[in-house]
């Protein structure tokens, strides 16, 4: 037997793992680094983080990405750069990762399984492409390979976790569901976990006990996207707008909100995914001279988009929970900073009761990395994941594919 299956065989059957998950989203910040020890599996899953990093990503490593992000700035892409963008965002993550443990002082030896994310860089759910040979097909793409993570690290390592989601017949995204319905289902209150990255998604639970194949999660819109970009394209030193002290110094336009709005993804039915390839800087662009804004200061147009944001969530959550959803919302992710964007959802969502996930024990920062570690410790120690009868597009799947050391 392949001496590293026997390690995995023997990994499978201890009573708690411990396992780094990295994430590295959409908006291109860094690199999401936890380590933590899982124990048990399925619904009796219980999570011990130990540590938790961002590696910010250089504007090097940015430039890189961005070179085929989304389809690159000009919609053409190198083949050849691809190719070569793939193993080395491997060896960057796998290299961030050994600087991590460094300073965290464990050994590669002491790690059990890495769960690897990976960069995505193009997202391409059947409703949003039409390109006549896949009509009807979802695909999604994450860079970063496996096995230059493994060879690397020396760790076991679980990669491109979205794949099996697409052959199940899913989106290949949100996957957050799976993670939220093991770590955070309550027999005490249903619940709306809301991610606010560069795209916004969240994830319904419904109490344990109730129909458990209600739960499910969706993308919403755009999260921090739109507003990165326009920051960056007005100040080419700042990566966000901080604290969003530009939007809250700006006011809304009515006629653009309004003309963003209308795009078709807003009232399709959920659940649903996208990305920064529709919600982009073209989205805009045609918007404002839609409305004939293309003068509008800075502030206007940040303020436009934390509403746009904002309404994205409220419509998504009036879709299935109708006018005025009386929910607990736990937020996580890098919006959850964004005081503009906060008081935007508490406006326009007035009876949902917010908080972020510390109220949960889950750091906002780190979930999303969390998530993947839970996924990897389930495609290892469980069960294909089931929530309920695996309707609304949440198949009953392990994911993640294996990369052996040696
Ligand atoms: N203090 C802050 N004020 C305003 N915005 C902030 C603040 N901190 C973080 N952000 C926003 O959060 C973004 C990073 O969010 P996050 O790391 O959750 O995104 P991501 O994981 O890349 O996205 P996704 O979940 O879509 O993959 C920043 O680019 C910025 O827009
Ligand atoms: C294709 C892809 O990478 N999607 C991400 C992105 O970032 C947020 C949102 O869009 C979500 O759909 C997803 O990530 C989270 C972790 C998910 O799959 O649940």
């Amino acid at each position: 037997m392949n001496p590293a299956l026997a390690r995995l065989y023997h990994i499978a059957r201890q009573p708690s793992r411990r396992i780094i998950g990295l994430m590295s989203g959409t908006s291109l910040d860094g690199l999401d680094v936890v380590l933590c020890r899982l124990y048990g599996h399925g619904p009796d899953t219980r999570l011990e983080l130990e540590q938790f990093a961002t590696v910010p990503y250089d504007e090097d490593v940015r430039r890189r990405v961005r070179q085929v992000f989304a389809g690159g700035q000009t919609g053409q892409v190198s083949l050849e750069y691809l190719t070569l963008l793939n193993p080395w965002l491997g060896r960057l993550h796998a290299d961030m990762v050994l600087d991590c443990l460094r300073q965290w002082q464990v050994e590669p030896s002491e790690v059990d399984l890495l769960a690897s994310h990976g960069q995505t860089v193009y997202h391409a759910p059947a409703h949003q492409h039409q390109h006549p040979d896949f009509l009807g097909q979802n695909a999604t793409l994450q860079l970063g390979d496996g096995d230059q993570l493994a060879v690397r690290t020396g760790i076991i390592t679980l990669s491109d976790f979205r794949q099996k989601h697409i052959a199940a017949g899913g989106e290949g995204a949100p996957l957050a569901a799976y993670g939220d319905y093991l770590l955070l289902s309550s027999a005490g209150e249903e619940r709306l976990l809301l991610n606010l990255g560069g795209i916004a998604n969240f994830t319904y639970l419904p109490r344990t006990g109730q129909d458990s194949s209600m739960a499910f999660s969706t993308d919403t819109g755009p999260g921090n996207t739109l507003l990165d970009a326009t920051v960056r394209a007005h100040y080419p030193t700042l990566a966000y707008d901080e604290d969003g002290r530009l939007a809250a110094a700006g006011t809304v336009h009515s006629a653009l909100l309004a003309t963003l709005l209308e795009h078709p993804f807003f009232a399709a039915p959920l659940p649903k995914t996208t990305g920064p390839e529709l919600f982009g800087a073209t989205y805009l662009r045609q918007a404002q001279e839609y409305t004939g804004t293309q003068a509008l200061g800075i502030e206007d147009v940040l303020a436009t988009l934390a509403e746009l944001s904002a309404l994205g969530v409220a419509r998504a959550a009036q879709q299935v929970f109708g006018a005025q959803p009386a929910l607990a919302v736990y937020t996580s992710g890098g919006g959850a900073h964004n005081p503009v964007l906060r008081a935007a959802l508490a406006r326009h969502l007035p009876a949902c009761r917010f908080a972020t996930t510390d109220a949960l024990g889950i750091l906002p920062d780190a979930k999303e990395a969390i998530l993947f570690a839970v996924l990897a410790n389930e495609a290892v120690a469980g069960q294909p994941i089931s929530i309920g009868a695996g309707r609304q597009r949440v198949p009953a799947v392990s994911m993640g594919k294996i990369s052996w050391p040696t």
